[in-house]
């Protein structure tokens, strides 16, 4: 092969929230033709580096450099310029090292990586002796460390990045800022659906590990334990939006081995609105199914029939993939934890549009079922997914089918199973707070993007249970970007404050961004409502831990 001499010309990827940097050599030819780094496609950098953070391979450049700032990860190579043969990295002559200063003046860096020898050794010859930071060698990802399995890189890469890279900050903001967030992060190039796939994982993340620690509880030694990994660190090729199981997945393909017959497939109804909150629920339908367990997902409409994007786009790669049947009888934890529930008035077994003959691991896809067959698939859930109403609901009332299907998750969850609401819970205003008639009382939800204020009243946690924020996209410099115009704006009215600002980083200026004025008293209307919450009997405050008993009487003669 010819020896060429390169010259570096690719922009490192970092930001003043860098925290750690990461240098290879030099960009190989495919990766110059790209422009950017890692670009052959047999090379596993991306799959890694999505999998130590729990998200779906990025697939363009801007997906690319999203994911490494939004984990404050600084990417770079350690040459300017050398001879090169093709992309290998034994035949590299006259070297020149790239100058660092510049990285690490605007950030505090805490850790610099090699990923690979040869950049190990190059950065130590030719970087460290000035720079005096020294650097820790990582596997290469490149095929030619074909010894090397994907599961290994991800646990060497994770084990040494994550522990220096801390929580991200946490934001509540207005819905308002939330929709024109989606719109600048779509418009810097990570796509909306791309968001919705994020969102989507993030879901079923959350509704996997509800549904693992149901089972440890029945059966500490459940096989499900061997599947954790499949949703939570297995990294998949979502490359051409397929999300069928893979054989390059070993971790899916040992969780989803149909010849274990001891395996326990968790079951999971998910809930579907005909909006992009619904869209939230067919990602995760998928991701669900890839980890193994048993998915029925419920919908007003068949996916064709859906109009909003990019929920209409999400909903017919699940569709697709509902279609293929699987190949083991549905067995497991709903049939063990359920089966008394549904022996007294069992009502007839819901058809399903998709897969009439469906098995398990597959999903079941059921337009709109009537009650006894909604209730029926409700019995054998271990979790419900509730992604029926998002930041788009509006009004004092649900609509039917969704009340119904709202009061019947309401009525299985003081049965037993555990719930999981997409963004906000569905029939609860994310922006004030206010909850419709009815209201879906989850255990857990996961809100996307950002906190909104509806989410952080004090009678939340009634319908909302725990909150986990899932970030999606780095939105820190947008929010940032925003500050500063306001304060541009504000400047240029005469005010020398950011009265009125429209970005709120904390929850009492969200509430006050929501009209709310100030966040509710003890005495606010919201907690009239949260009692006549408790018409079925529930408890809203059931879920707190007790408060101690103190441990000494007060001394009465004192
Ligand atoms: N955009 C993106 O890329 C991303 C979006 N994301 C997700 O999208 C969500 C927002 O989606 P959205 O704006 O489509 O609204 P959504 O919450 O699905 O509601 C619309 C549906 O509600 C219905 N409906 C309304 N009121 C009702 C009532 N009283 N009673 C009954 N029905 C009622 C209304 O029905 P219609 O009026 O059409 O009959 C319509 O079908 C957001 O929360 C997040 O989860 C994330 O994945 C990140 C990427
Ligand atoms: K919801």
């Amino acid at each position: 092969m010819d020896v060429t001499t390169v010259t570096h010309e690719i922009q490192p990827v970092f930001d003043s929230r860098s925290r750690v940097l990461l240098l290879g050599t030099m960009p190989s030819p495919a990766s110059r033709e790209q422009g950017f780094y890692y670009g052959h496609p047999q090379n596993r950098f991306w799959r890694v580096i999505a999998a130590i953070f729990d998200e779906p391979a990025p697939r363009t450049i801007e997906e690319k450099r999203d994911m490494l700032l939004h984990h404050h990860v600084a990417l770079w190579d350690v040459l300017a310029s050398c001879e090169i043969e093709g992309a290998s990295d034994a035949s590299i002559r006259d070297a020149q090292p790239n100058d660092l200063a510049r990285i690490f003046d605007a950030a505090d860096i805490r850790a610099v990586f090699a990923t690979g020898t040869k950049a190990g050794e190059l950065y130590r010859k030719l970087i460290e002796p000035t720079l005096g930071v020294p650097c820790t060698t990582l596997p290469s990802t490149s095929p030619a460390n074909a010894k090397m399995k994907l599961a290994d890189l991800v646990g060497a890469y994770g084990k040494a990045l994550l522990p220096l890279l801390g929580e991200t900050e946490k934001h509540v903001l207005p819905v308002a800022d939330v929709v024109k967030l989606e719109k600048e992060i779509a418009k810097s190039g990570t796509s909306l659906s791309t968001l919705m796939e994020r969102a989507g994982r993030a879901l079923a993340k959350v509704a996997f590990d509800e549904a693992q620690a149901t089972a440890s509880q029945h059966d500490p030694n459940n096989a499900m334990q061997r599947q954790a990994d499949a949703i939570s660190h297995t990294p998949h090729d979502n490359q051409n939006g397929s999300t069928g199981r893979t054989s390059s997945n070993s971790h899916t393909a040992e969780a989803s081995d149909p010849s274990d017959e001891n395996q326990a497939a968790p079951h999971i109804a998910i809930l579907c609105g005909s909006g992009n909150n619904g869209g939230d629920g067919w990602v995760a339908a998928r991701e669900l199914a890839r980890a193994g367990c048993a998915v029925d997902l419920v919908t007003k409409r068949p996916a064709r029939e859906i109009s909003a994007e990019p929920a209409h786009e999400q909903a017919l790669l699940t569709e697709a993939i509902a279609s293929k049947p699987a190949n083991t009888p549905r067995a497991g934890l709903h049939q063990t934890a359920s089966s008394s529930q549904t022996a007294a008035s069992a009502p007839t077994a819901p058809q399903t549009t998709a897969t009439q003959h469906a098995k398990p691991r597959a999903i079941a896809i059921h337009v709109s079922p009537s009650g006894d067959e909604l209730a029926c698939l409700f019995a054998a859930a271990d979790v419900i997914v509730d992604a029926i109403l998002g930041t788009g609901f509006s009004g004092d009332s649900v609509l039917a089918p969704y009340d119904a299907w709202i009061r019947l998750a309401n009525e299985q969850r003081s049965r037993g199973a555990r719930i999981v609401a997409a963004d906000v819970p569905s029939g609860l205003s994310a922006q004030t707070g206010k909850a419709a008639e009815p209201c879906l009382k989850a255990h857990e939800t996961v809100t996307m993007i950002a906190s909104k204020p509806g989410l952080e009243t004090p009678y939340a946690f009634a319908f909302c249970g725990t909150v986990h924020v899932a970030p999606l996209a780095y939105i820190e410099p947008i929010l940032e970007s925003w500050k500063q115009r306001e304060t541009v704006d504000n400047a240029s009215a005469g005010n020398d404050s950011l009265i009125g600002s429209s970005v709120a980083t904390d929850a009492n200026a969200a509430l006050e961004a929501a009209g709310a004025g100030k966040p509710p008293s003890l005495k606010h209307d919201a907690f009239r409502r949260a009692e006549t919450e408790d018409d079925d009997g529930y408890d809203p405050y059931s879920d707190r831990p007790p408060t101690p008993e103190p441990l000494f009487q007060a001394d009465p003669w004192n």
